[in-house]
């Protein structure tokens, strides 16, 4: 499943753009049977419709410990890569918080701050539905990467719903990216703020993400967040 990850390939695009595609990180079996997780409940430790909080339309379940698989995996696996990094990223950000080399080490952290219930999310999305754009902050405790893989296949199980990212730049207008992805493919970005080598050095930017209006069909999404909430 993560064996085969070009990450000097994902390093330079993150370097570059603040976000990454992981081609086919999971197979259409492992997508099909992490959406039919959503119907048992016993998986998750809370639902959210997001129309009542203003988030958007649509609704999404966040896991309960212990994750199963493939969410436990690709957690434990994908964060070593990502805190080089990380590392790498708030170096040059100025900022001094170091990320350990596990996650368990990471974890162990959130927890002792407070930061204790499991993050990791699965989303439903259907007709109408739509994510606005956001940031996944659950405390102090941030790790500056996250995932979302899609786990519904584009032009046969929905239409439209687009992964879209926005940059914020100091004292300039904002750009957005649409993220092209099939089925399996995850794309890794920055939770909130990223570097930027500009002519006069480095400089941060502020990144937000978010989902466009599904036409129709239903789309699910496996979103994977390294730290926990408070
Ligand atoms: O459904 C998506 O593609 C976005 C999900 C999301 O906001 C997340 O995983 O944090
Ligand atoms: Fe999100």
């Amino acid at each position: 499943m993560t064996q085969d990850i070009d990450w000097t390939c994902a390093a330079e695009a993150l370097d570059t753009n603040g976000w990454a595609v992981l081609p086919k990180l999971l197979d259409p079996g492992t997508c099909m049977r992490t959406t039919d997780l959503y119907d048992t409940p016993e998986h998750f430790r809370s639902q959210v419709i997001m129309a009542r909080h203003g988030f958007g339309r649509g609704e999404y379940r966040y896991f309960a410990y212990p994750l199963p698989d493939p969410v436990q995996a690709l957690r434990t696996r994908l964060y070593p890569p990502l805190a080089d990094i990380a590392n790498r990223w708030h170096a040059r950000m100025g900022l001094d918080r170091l990320f350990p080399a596990t996650h368990a080490e990471w974890l162990a952290k959130c927890h002792a701050a407070g930061q204790t219930r499991p993050t990791p999310l699965l989303l439903r999305y259907g007709p109408g539905d739509y994510n606005c754009l956001h940031q996944d902050l659950y405390g102090d405790h941030v790790f500056p990467l996250q995932l979302a893989v899609l786990l519904s296949a584009p032009g046969r199980d929905f239409a439209g719903g687009e992964f879209v990212l926005t940059e914020q730049r100091p004292r300039m207008q904002s750009r957005a990216a649409v993220v092209p992805l099939t089925q399996g493919d995850a794309v890794i970005f920055a939770v909130n703020q990223r570097p930027v080598r500009g002519m006069k050095g480095e400089y941060r930017v502020t990144m937000r993400h978010g989902v466009s209006a599904v036409h129709i069909g239903r789309r699910h999404t496996l979103g994977i967040i390294f730290h926990d909430a408070a």
